[in-house]
């Protein structure tokens, strides 16, 4: 049975033609002979092994026989009307580039569609961006394989958005080495990334191409299709789904490389860090069906999405319903904790006893999420409001008490506090204790545990228990985890090869404080990557976003200082940014935009509205259903199809649109007097996570960003 290698191209198969399509590449896969298909060779090509077959009277297909490694394989270059596809064979050849190894199209006769022309060099006012980088176009045809007319025009190019269009015309490694040479990375470290190597030919040709197929760099654009099923999600997915089928060799190689201990892969927004970690679940499934793999995040809804993607990019792989059962379990990571705690029947007592140095009689109930709000309020405290608040005295709580298991005023006075830029005197800590004391005692009464008092729970549990229900933990928005969720995560699997895998951005931390991995069991130590290629993002939204980081600190989970240089492959509008002076007016601009999308035929379900809270979210639900927009707001919920959804910032967090509204607000009176009531680290640290939430929602757009802030 032949072979079937779908070119990116090719995927992207007209709507109206898909079932023809998948029913003509089915036959062929099963028998290339069958009649009806009418696989031919054409008369005057330049490749002999060029095919033409029916898909039906007007479309046909143009393929490549190979018949390499003793098998038939067809790589299918595209699909269309009759007289093109003859003219398209005609002139197209596969080959594999000399100098890199990997493969190449080319068309021998001029295209029909014109490229730009860019102006000559002389004419513009600045030198074109590759001369201005120091490139020598001989190292680019000779050290990197692109093709000569390629390097003519890239030279000519006069800034960065002229190579991303070029980069844009093509598939595959042409288009992502001139993505990078235009985001300025040198030819050497090009090299390394895309993994290219000079092959020398054999005597089969066929095999020469077939190896080069195979080349992780070949996978921006080939994939090789093992049975119907995936056939059919390769032709349905279409372009929107590619990210299932063409990885970059980098993300290639962090699914497949095994990590002597934990991995942290961290990298701007849209890189590919989700896709990298569904693709790796999937992968150590194939390799152990029985081992048992968790993939989890921060929230419930990120680990739904995670979930959906997992069974869009393979339906096959099991999703084990539960924690310690063979194949993927989905979960948010207050969930698995959750359920530890559940399945830990009498000896949770003991673990509560480890943590809390006392007993609590329902330890499965929810602290209430205000009540270090209560405590403080009721208990006459002599500290100053800098100290005597829900921030100061919760992520003491998180990152001193709780890690350290701290049962009394004598443990807390004693215990080192690295990385709290707070300072505490005796006396000082003796007033926070009596409010930590205080807080546990009202938990006592209720019988609760919060969310990172489960998570240390769970975690001692496990430890004592000495039982590890998980071989592997892929862990997504690692920097959003608390102290006590590493500890857990830690206790959650044991200490060998390919323990944790780590997905992170410290850019993107919305909620809680950095946190230093290695303080908490996760030793990384040199085990750390970075991804820096944009794909969801058009370069003009990504340097606006951007923009929003400028001048903050921001600081890894190993304590390195976080850097940006993130590139996008794709050009499109500036975003737009729009001042309003009031209430009415930001509604007005919304609607206004969103009906405009609408009614040039954009899919409502494609379009969004992000807010900074639930009052404007219902606002503007309210205000786009007055308009007779179709809208919806979204919580806890997925989002629903024929609806714009309009969320909260926070909620929009790992999600994406090809439009966006962002409408940025101004904080209440309630919210400055909250910061301005803060210890200034602590105040920094809360517009530092301000804007990390306005960089999140920036990024959710893939084509269109409108910004409607208030003046
Ligand atoms: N190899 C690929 N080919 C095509 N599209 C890709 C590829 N890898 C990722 N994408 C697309 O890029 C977008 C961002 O991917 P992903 O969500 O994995 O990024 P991320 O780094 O996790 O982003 P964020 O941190 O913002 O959540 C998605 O639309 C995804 O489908």
């Amino acid at each position: 049975m032949p072979t079937i290698i779908m070119g990116k191209l090719a995927s992207k198969i007209d709507g109206s033609i898909r079932g023809k399509a998948m029913t003509f590449l089915q036959k062929l896969g099963a028998d290339d002979t069958t009649p009806g298909l009418h696989v031919e060779p054409i008369n005057d090509c330049v490749d002999p092994r060029v095919r033409t077959g029916r898909v039906d009277d007007f479309w046909r297909a143009v393929m490549f026989r190979l018949d390499g490694d003793g098998e038939t394989h067809y790589v299918i270059h595209g699909i269309w009307a009759h007289d093109d596809a003859i003219a398209v064979a005609r002139r197209v050849r596969l080959k594999v580039n000399p100098i890199n190894g990997l493969p190449q199209i080319d068309e021998i006769a001029p295209p029909t569609a014109a490229l730009p022309v860019t102006p000559p060099a002389a004419e513009q006012p600045a030198k074109p961006l590759l001369v201005r980088l120091g490139h020598d176009p001989v190292d680019l045809v000779e050290t990197l394989g692109l093709p000569d007319d390629i390097v003519d025009r890239a030279m000519a190019a006069a800034d960065e958005d002229a190579v991303l269009d070029l980069a844009q015309r093509h598939e595959g490694w042409i288009g992502s080495i001139l993505v990078d040479l235009a985001a300025g990375d040198t030819v050497d470290s090009i090299v390394v990334r895309m993994q290219l190597e000079k092959t020398p030919p054999s005597d089969d040709a066929d095999a020469d191409v077939l190896q080069s197929l195979r080349r992780p760099a070949a996978a921006l654009q080939y994939a090789f299709i093992d049975d119907q099923d995936e056939l059919r999600r390769v032709i349905e997915g279409g372009d929107f789904t590619a990210w299932r089928i063409f990885l970059h060799p980098e993300q290639r190689r962090y699914v497949d490389r095994s990590y002597n201990g934990p991995f942290r892969l961290s990298g701007g927004a849209g890189t590919g860090k989700t896709v990298v970690l569904i693709h790796r679940a999937r992968s150590l499934a194939q390799r152990n069906p029985d081992a048992r793999i968790v993939l989890t995040t921060f929230t419930t809804n990120l680990a739904e999405a995670l979930g959906d993607g997992l069974t869009q990019l393979d339906p096959r792989v099991r999703q084990a319903k539960a924690l310690g059962q063979p194949g993927v379990h989905v979960a948010g990571v207050d969930a698995l904790a959750a359920a530890v705690l559940r399945g830990a029947g009498s000896s949770l007592t003991e673990a509560v006893r480890k943590v809390l140095g006392e007993e609590r009689s329902a330890p499965l109930a929810r602290t209430v999420g205000t009540r270090w709000r209560e405590v403080v309020e009721s208990t006459g405290t002599t500290l100053p409001h800098e100290l005597a608040n829900e921030t100061f005295l919760s992520t003491e709580y998180a990152h001193v008490v709780l890690p350290n298991k701290i049962h009394d005023e004598a443990g807390y006075l004693r215990v080192r506090r690295p990385g709290r830029s707070v300072a505490l005197d005796r006396a000082k800590r003796s007033a926070v204790w009596a409010l930590i004391s205080a807080y546990r005692s009202q938990s006592r009464i209720d019988g609760s545990l919060d969310f990172t008092e489960a998570a240390a729970v769970a975690a001692t549990h496990l430890a004592q228990q000495g039982d590890h229900p998980a071989d592997h933990v892929l862990v997504d928005e690692g920097q959003d985890l608390s102290p006590a969720h590493w500890l857990f995560l830690r206790a959650l699997v044991g200490e060998h090869a390919d323990d944790l895998f780590i997905a992170e951005d410290s850019h993107q931390r919305i909620y809680g404080t950095r946190v230093v991995l290695g303080r908490y069991g996760v030793a990384i130590v040199g085990r750390s990557q970075r991804l820096t290629l944009n794909y969801r993002t058009t370069a003009q939204n990504l340097h606006y976003a951007m923009s929003i980081l400028d001048g903050g600190q921001y600081v890894d989970l190993e304590e390195e200082g976080e850097t940006t240089g993130y590139r996008s492959a794709r050009t499109g509008p500036a975003p737009a940014i729009e001042s309003v002076d009031s209430l009415p007016g930001e509604l007005g601009a919304i609607v206004d935009h969103v009906r405009g999308w609408l009614d040039d035929g954009d899919a409502p379900e494609t379009v969004a509205v992000l807010v900074p809270d639930r009052f404007h979210r219902d606002r503007v639900v309210t205000a786009l259903t007055e308009a007779d927009v179709p809208a919806r707001a979204v919580d806890r919920e997925r989002p629903q199809a024929d609806r714009v959804p309009v969320m909260t910032m926070h909620r929009a967090k790992g999600t994406e649109f090809s439009k966006v509204v962002l409408v940025t607000g101004n904080p209440s009176p309630a919210e400055l007097a909250r910061l301005e009531s803060l210890d200034p680290s602590e105040r920094a640290d809360a517009q530092l996570r301000a804007r990390s939430l306005r960089y999140v929602a920036a990024t959710r757009a893939r084509d269109r960003l409108v910004v409607v802030t208030r003046g």
